[in-house]
């Protein structure tokens, strides 16, 4: 595992941006062999597209060849509601880079087959091969994508129960009223992110703090279904400072020290 302590979310949302926008042009990708890159929605992630945003505008990458899957979609909202996973895609993203609409996935929330519309979305990932960079975020309780605790950590794309937990942080979104915050999600599984190349995960404000304990410093445990990164060949974490709270010093001067160049041209 990479953790990379940086001082704030703003340095969080620049990182990232430049790390993908750099695996996209190493890989050169093309319409026969496109880049297949992960996508989160929630707060976090926020500062990372509006920065991938810049830099498609700044001509530094296309995503004419990139392929997205995203990790969740609630279950009966509309799609067209502003608090869905697609329209949050669409306004703070998709809508303002160079993607074709057919390269954009999304987990349909309103279909009748909730296994079947889940069957589809894995064998479609496994049509492009395998998932070249897996981008996330993490829930206040160690949640990644909608695997809430006890969660299978070899689970698959499948319907989620949210806890009264989640609802209550994802309330913030609709009007501060967790009645409004849908009960059920459909969600890639752990296991499905496993299996992706590569996994970058962020990790901002000290809300975060215990989920970043237990990512880096607790046991594998499915309770704290983030800590599966360390069954990970390659998976980065990017943080802010506040994040590290509940970390040991030793724990991050150790990684200070490891990523010292990397965070110094930032
Ligand atoms: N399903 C999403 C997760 O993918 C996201 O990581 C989490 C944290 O969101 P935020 O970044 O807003 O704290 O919220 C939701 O539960």
């Amino acid at each position: 595992m990479r953790l990379i302590p940086l001082n704030n979310a703003r340095e969080v949302g620049l990182w990232s941006a430049r790390y993908i926008v750099d695996r996209i042009n190493k890989f050169k990708p093309t319409a026969d062999r496109p880049f297949v890159l992960g996508l989160p929605t929630g707060g976090t992630p926020l500062a990372t597209y509006k920065r991938l945003i810049e830099l498609y505008n700044a001509g530094e990458v296309s995503f004419k060849h990139v392929v997205t899957f995203n990790m969740d979609e609630y279950v009966g909202l509309p799609s067209d509601h502003p608090e869905s996973y697609r329209s949050f895609m669409y306004n703070n993203f998709f809508n303002h880079i160079d993607i074709q609409e057919e390269n954009i996935n999304l987990l349909n929330g309103n279909t009748d087959d909730h296994a079947a519309e889940c069957k589809r979305y894995e064998e479609k990932i496994k049509s492009y091969g395998k998932i070249h960079l897996f981008m996330g975020g993490v829930g206040n309780d160690g949640h990644i994508a909608f695997n809430e605790p006890a969660s299978s950590l070899a689970s698959r794309t499948r319907i989620k129960t949210l806890t009264e937990d989640t609802r209550i942080a994802n309330s913030r979104f609709f009007d501060g009223d967790m009645t409004q915050v849908p009960k059920y999600a459909l969600t890639i599984g752990v296991g499905t992110l496993l299996d992706a190349e590569e996994i970058m995960i962020l990790v901002t404000g000290h809300n975060k703090a215990l989920a970043l304990e237990a990512a880096v410093e607790g046991c594998v445990n499915h309770l704290w279904t983030v800590s599966a990164l360390q069954l990970h060949p390659k998976s980065l974490i990017v943080c802010d400072e506040p994040a590290t709270q509940e970390l040991k010093v030793k724990t991050v001067r150790y990684f200070q020290e490891l990523e010292a160049e990397n965070i110094k041209h930032l």
